[in-house]
């Protein structure tokens, strides 16, 4: 699994700021948390974190089970001339054809609810889209958290870190000095990971947003997969053939992971069924829905059917770098992705030793479903 402290499945789940040389000053960092990072800026090349609001930490906190609730999605109300979204003035660069928007000139977080809803329908369209020079990071955490709230129910992550007294906030963050990607490159060949996000949950994430608040001079770029070119590049006999098929998505393993570490465990992890091609409730198109950080089994299959359809299913989807966007991170960026129709994976590519830190907003939608097969 990925080294970084994404929401994959084997990930540490304890503050990588924990660093792991054995002279300087990072050393005295670990394990006593955060307050020394002002005393130690500028020592041996050491820069605390620019946002210390957002460093990680992990409450005891148990919440009970989700309970499902309804979702209608804001991209349904959406003016689809985006006229509030991508006024004049704003630019726009596709990063492909088919997959990823960068945008300047809008500020996200002075979208009256009109514009909120054409964002949601914008990023459906265009999968993810990076919009450059938002004040975001810079916000109240609370008014970030608010203004996520806005597209659906904040998912509140069972393991990972979160600023205090924000468990909504999903926060990566890999600190100053690490080394730990060293070790995992002892026994492994590549950083990449491709999931879409909590999917064992029964209804997960759609709009989602992740802000940059430390990164390095180069590397750590997310990669984006469009899930839905993915199926139509698929033979109509093929696409007829995944029709109707569920499989199951388990959060079990990433829990389980975060224990051996003693990490959080927020709430028990769940197993849920979804259909292998779901449907967006906005712009109709379907999606292949299999993930190899979360999806088991195809349900009715017998082990080797299934785990022979699922390999070519998501090697079809890492080999696609024809439906793949790369977003490269710059200070005051937040990414938008729509979850229900993209995989994505972080990277964990630079060696420069500077610190990586970003906070997700995680909004639920519906429980993925699928409309009826046309050839
Ligand atoms: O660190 C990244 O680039 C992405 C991490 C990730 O998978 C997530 O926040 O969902
Ligand atoms: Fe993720």
């Amino acid at each position: 699994m990925a080294p970084s402290a994404t929401e994959t499945a084997t990930i540490p789940s304890r503050p990588v700021v924990t660093l792991t040389t054995n002279t300087g000053p990072y050393k005295e960092l670990a394990p006593i948390g955060y307050e020394k990072e002002a005393e130690l800026e500028g020592k041996n090349g050491f820069h605390a974190a620019k946002y210390k609001n957002y460093l990680p930490t992990w409450g005891s906190e148990r919440y009970p089970p989700l309970e499902p609730f309804q979702h209608r999605d804001h991209g349904l109300d959406a003016d689809p001339t985006y006229q509030e979204l991508l006024a004049p003035g704003v630019i726009t660069n596709d990063l492909t054809p088919t997959i990823g928007t960068e945008v300047t000139g809008v500020q996200l977080s002075k979208l009256s609810n009109a514009g909120k809803d054409q964002l949601a329908r914008f990023v459906a369209e265009r999968k993810v889209v990076a919009f450059r020079d938002q004040d975001f990071a810079d916000l109240p955490i609370t008014e970030a958290v608010e203004f996520g709230r806005y597209f659906g129910r904040l998912h509140i992550h069972p393991t990972s870190g979160a600023p205090e007294g924000y468990p909504e906030v999903h926060l990566v963050h890999r600190g100053a000095g690490d080394k730990t990607a060293e070790a995992f490159f002892e026994t492994r060949t590549s950083s990449v990971a491709w999931h879409s996000d909590v999917t064992y949950e029964l209804q997960p994430p759609g709009t989602t947003f992740l802000y940059i608040l430390d990164v390095p001079e180069t590397g750590g770029d997310t990669l984006f997969a469009n899930q839905v070119e993915a199926y139509n590049r698929l033979s109509p006999g093929f696409q007829e053939r995944l029709h109707g098929l569920k499989a199951t998505h388990s959060g079990i393993e990433q829990v389980e992971a975060s224990k051996g570490k003693n990490g959080a465990v927020r709430r028990e992890p769940v197993i849920s069924e979804h259909p292998v091609v779901r449907t967006h409730p906005v712009t109709g198109e379907k999606a292949l829905y299999v993930n190899p950080q979360f999806t088991r089994s195809i349900v009715g299959y017998k082990r080797e059917e299934s785990e022979v359809l699922l390999k070519f299913l998501y090697d079809h989807v890492a080999y696609g770098a024809d439906f793949q966007a790369r977003v490269k991170w710059a200070p005051k960026t937040v990414v938008v992705w729509d979850n229900r129709v993209t995989s994505h994976s972080a990277l964990v590519d630079w060696k420069s030793g500077q610190r990586r830190h970003l906070a997700r907003i995680t909004p639920q939608a519906e429980a993925p479903y699928e409309t009826p097969f046309k050839a």
